[in-house]
């Protein structure tokens, strides 16, 4: 059985609202294995982006459970969660989110500091990804001076870049014209699935949602195949 790299069980979370209570997740179930690219394609205001800040432990349910890597996460401290965010997943915004005054290289290297790899190992590393992107020549470039295609390929490549066993993706070609967004989001699922990723990568774009492995939405506050 393959392993298991993201599961919700019974994931609720409400808001407190001025018109009273918002239950936007009632009861969520999912489960993603390595190597498997699921979709989450739902209508705005659904709870797309609250179901991804749960599976990230950026926010906690009001109950269930969040296993990443095969962890129970609810209970954990603020700081082992974050230990776990920065070794097991890496995220994908639609906006590069880069540092401004960092290299492309830089942007890449820090996030693996962040969790102890030494320089040298880490530079290799980001040199690597830089390639496998097409973007060797630009590892010395500022975000500013990269194209739109070029700052998210540099984005997901960091996103990569600990080798995370779940990669969360907001749109992530969302910023960008269609062939330049058709061509990076092809180099993202080569880049995952050829690294054993569970991804979750959420998509307003039917063409892109159908060249993953499967689709959910989210219906009544509960994940349901589309
Ligand atoms: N912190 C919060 N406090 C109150 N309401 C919230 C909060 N966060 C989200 N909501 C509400 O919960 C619902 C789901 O929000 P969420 O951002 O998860 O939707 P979404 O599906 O990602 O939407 P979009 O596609 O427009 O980004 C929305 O009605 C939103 O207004």
């Amino acid at each position: 059985m393959s392993e298991i790299r993201l599961r919700l069980e019974n994931v609720q979370r409400r808001f407190r609202t001025e018109a009273g209570e918002l239950p936007v997740l009632t009861g969520a179930e999912l489960t993603i294995s390595a190597g498997e690219i699921v979709a989450l394609v739902a209508p705005s205001g659904t709870g797309k982006s609250t179901l991804l800040h749960l599976a990230g432990l950026l926010e906690r349910p009001d109950s269930g459970e969040v296993h990443v890597g095969g962890k129970p996460t609810v209970g954990l401290k603020d700081e082992a969660r974050s230990a776990l965010r920065g070794q097991a997943i890496g995220f994908v915004y639609q906006f590069h989110h880069l540092l401004p005054e960092f290299t492309a290289l830089e942007n890449i290297v820090l996030p693996q500091m962040a969790i102890g790899a030494a320089e040298k190992p880490a530079a290799e590393r980001g040199r690597e990804l830089l390639a496998r992107f097409g973007l060797a020549s630009r590892e010395g470039h500022r975000p500013g001076r990269l194209s739109g295609g070029e700052q998210q390929r540099v984005a997901i490549a960091r996103a990569l870049a600990n080798r995370p066993g779940l990669l969360l993706a907001d749109e992530p070609t969302g910023n960008l014209d269609v062939a330049t967004s058709d061509k990076v989001f092809s180099e993202l699922l080569e880049a995952v699935r050829g690294a054993g990723v569970g991804a979750l990568i959420a998509t307003h774009n039917p063409d892109l949602a159908r060249r993953m492995d499967r689709v959910v939405t989210l219906k009544d506050g509960r994940v349901v195949d589309a």
